[in-house]
């Protein structure tokens, strides 16, 4: 893992946030800091309160307690500061049918503020990194589960953000891909990206996180760094949370 830079900000900061749904808090309480080339593993059983969790970093809802900081500042008054800094992957990608990847990846890069050919270069970095530039000119709408998956991930990625928050992300992906996406994260943590990673395979968190936080009933009971080879111990106390609503003393 990288050391946190302690004269930098945090990537990101949830200081004691809070948000209700359906009239029960789906999120409560929730502080958490996130340095640049950190990988968190977000995990939980359903209902937790991850993909809430999520939404809220990502600005797609607002807390009703707290405040979240992104590069040390309240996005939410600061909008372009979000578009820069922050790429998101929802569970399931937001495409449109009937544009192309190459339509997508412009249309995601000009809300970004990128033009030209810094727009063309961009697209054709992430067409290739993800291995799709045979399908540039596709469809979105006719393509694989796996396809939409890896597009969602390229128009996430297509600005170089400092905070990557993604959803399930290997989701439809062969062995081969998972394999790759793993490899793509390490790359881009190494390079200095945050990351934050929501998935129920706890081997995918043993594979490339190098820090875990457990969520139960919307509140974080778990939030330690994850050495290698603690596969076991990560399962332990999963479990442990999850049945029991307790986290145990390993
Ligand atoms: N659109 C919604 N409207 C009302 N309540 C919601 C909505 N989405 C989620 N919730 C509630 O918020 C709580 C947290 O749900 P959330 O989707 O964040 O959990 P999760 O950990 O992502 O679950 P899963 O693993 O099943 O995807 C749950 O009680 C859920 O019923």
């Amino acid at each position: 893992m990288n050391a946190p830079n302690p004269a930098l900000p945090p990537v990101l900061q949830l200081e004691q946030v809070t948000r209700n749904r359906a009239g029960r808090p789906a999120v409560r309480d929730l502080s958490l800091r996130l340095h640049a080339g950190q990988i968190l593993g977000l995990l939980g059983v359903n209902g937790a309160g991850k993909s809430t969790t999520l939404s809220l970093i990502a600005g797609a809802l607002v807390p009703d307690r707290g405040a979240i900081r992104l590069l040390g500042k309240d996005f939410l008054e600061q909008p372009e500061l979000a578009r820069q800094a922050l790429g998101w992957l929802p569970e399931a990608a937001p495409l449109w049918p009937e544009l192309t990847l190459r339509e997508h990846l412009n249309a995601h890069g000009r809300l970004r503020g990128l033009t030209g050919i810094r727009l063309k270069e961009a697209g054709d970095a992430v067409l290739e990194r993800l291995e799709l530039k045979d399908l540039a000119q596709r469809l979105a709408g006719v393509l694989s589960q796996g396809q939409r998956q890896r597009l969602g991930l390229a128009c996430a990625l297509l600005h170089r953000p400092a905070l990557l928050v993604l959803d399930e992300p290997a989701n439809a992906l062969d062995p081969v891909q998972v394999v790759a996406l793993r490899n793509l994260l390490r790359e881009l943590a190494a390079a200095g990206t945050a990351v934050i990673l929501s998935t129920h395979q706890l081997s995918e968190v043993t594979a490339v996180c190098d820090r875990v936080a457990i969520l139960h009933e919307g509140v974080l009971r778990y939030d330690e760094p994850l050495p290698a080879d603690q596969h076991a111990a990560l399962e332990k106390k999963f479990f442990d949370i999850a049945l029991h609503g307790k986290a145990q003393a390993t």
